[in-house]
């Protein structure tokens, strides 16, 4: 035990023969055919298992998918089967469950090189309540634990944290690793100017994140929903934007934080703004601080992509979260889609990392995802990594 425990990364450990247990997350979305829609999850994974199979492992790859409630066909990992045998170069085999006689049956059968996924983890209501017992069914599998989950260590689950007491060496996949270098990296030491762009629909999802940032950051850009809270609290009129009435005061206090550190707080000066919440709204541009009443702020105005842009060309690092408008709407997504641009043209000269489910789909919609430093897989994993929070699936790595 005690030699194996002193291996504390993928490149130490003796993989050859050696049964895997590598925990990814392959949470990917699927439409009604159960189509991929997006297969980033599936991809980024891929490095890890392809350096075990060429390694000689025996990789026992294991997801969860969704939020299934019991045994959900719904929510079966099957669909995910052709996609990753593509991807890796071999013929993956599925097993129907996730621990058991049969799936150790299918274990034995894994040859050096091979791959079994096993079926969605949360199939089991013991998974979510990292139930020790579980846990070591899970571990019993293997010789050793991969956590490459990334996007699900803020869980604290069976298989993202408890496998990793019982089963040793337990390290940290090569997304993982990459994901705590960008987002670890880029916060605690990054060449500066260091920016950060928040945007999303509330302020109230987005108030830990904010706090911790105005600690680091030299520039905070704010877009999106959260950034009518902030007018209404200075004494703008709002229209009928959304404003979370109760967060107000935390609005002027984030306000003055940001006075006192000395981080330059931008909020736009321009506003597209809507007659209804719909596509087809009629639309024009106002300055932030006339939003007519019966008229919505859907997104950025020109004169603010204009003057973000200027600001965003002096910095070194910025990570961005959160779209700056209803993106989703053609007519409101120039804002959002000028920052990922922007961004894209900032990669040459820094660091430029992409953070949450919609600033992701934006930068991909415009094709430009492979233009960043690094597009993180992780939605609430990224935001509480950056919140300064610890997350359970790393802390209970052999290296953590
Ligand atoms: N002005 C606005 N008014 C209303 N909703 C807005 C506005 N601007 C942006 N949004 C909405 O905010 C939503 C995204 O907010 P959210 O806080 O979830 O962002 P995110 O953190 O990037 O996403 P994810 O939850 O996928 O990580 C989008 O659906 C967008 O339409
Ligand atoms: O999509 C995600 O953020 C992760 O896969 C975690 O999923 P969860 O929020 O259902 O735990």
């Amino acid at each position: 035990m005690a030699t194996k425990k002193s291996v504390s990364s993928l490149k130490e450990a003796d993989l050859k023969g050696k049964r895997v247990f590598v925990r990814a997350d392959l949470n990917v979305p699927l439409d009604d055919t159960f189509k991929i829609t997006d297969d980033t999850r599936i991809r980024a994974a891929v490095p890890t298992i392809k350096y075990l199979m060429s390694n000689g492992a025996r990789v026992i790859l294991s997801s969860h998918l969704g939020r299934p409630k019991g045994v959900t066909p719904k929510y079966s990992l099957k669909p995910l089967v052709p996609r990753l045998s593509e991807l890796l170069g071999v013929e993956v085999k599925m097993a129907d469950d996730c621990v058991g006689p049969e799936v150790e049956k299918l274990v034995a059968g894994i040859p050096e090189g091979g791959v079994l996924l096993l079926e969605n983890v949360r199939f089991y209501k013991e998974e979510e309540k990292n139930d020790p017992e579980f846990a070591k069914k899970l571990a019993s599998l293997a010789d050793l634990y991969v956590n490459d989950a990334f996007g699900t260590a803020h869980r604290a689950h069976a298989s993202t944290e408890g496998v990793a007491k019982y089963l040793k060496p337990s390290v940290a996949g090569y997304l993982m690793q990459k994901e705590l270098d960008y987002l670890v990296g880029a916060v605690s030491n990054p060449t500066k100017p260091f920016a950060a762009i928040v945007g999303g629909s509330k302020v109230s999802s987005k108030i830990g994140v904010i706090e911790s940032l105005l600690e680091k950051v030299n520039i905070l850009v704010l877009g999106g929903g959260m950034i009518f809270t902030f007018y209404k609290a200075q004494g703008y009129k709002v229209g009928s934007s959304l404003v979370e009435e109760d967060k107000l005061d935390l609005a002027t206090s984030l306000i003055e934080k940001a006075k006192a550190k000395g981080v330059s707080l931008l909020l736009p000066s321009d506003v597209v703004i809507a007659d209804k919440f719909a596509a087809d709204a009629n639309s024009k541009v106002v300055p932030a601080k006339e939003i007519p009443d019966g008229w919505m702020g859907l997104d950025i105005g020109p004169d603010s992509i204009k003057s973000f842009s200027e600001t965003l060309d002096t910095t070194k690092t910025v990570i961005w979260n959160g779209p700056m408008g209803v993106f989703e709407f053609e007519k409101f997504a120039a804002g959002t889609e000028a920052i990922a641009k922007k961004l894209a043209e900032l990669s040459g000269k820094g660091v430029t990392t992409i953070i949450g489910g919609d600033s992701v789909a934006a930068v991909e919609k415009v094709g430009l995802a492979d233009k960043m430093s690094h597009i993180s897989t992780g939605g609430g994993a990224s935001l509480q990594l950056l919140e300064g929070k610890t997350l359970p699936g790393v802390l209970a790595l052999n290296e953590a």
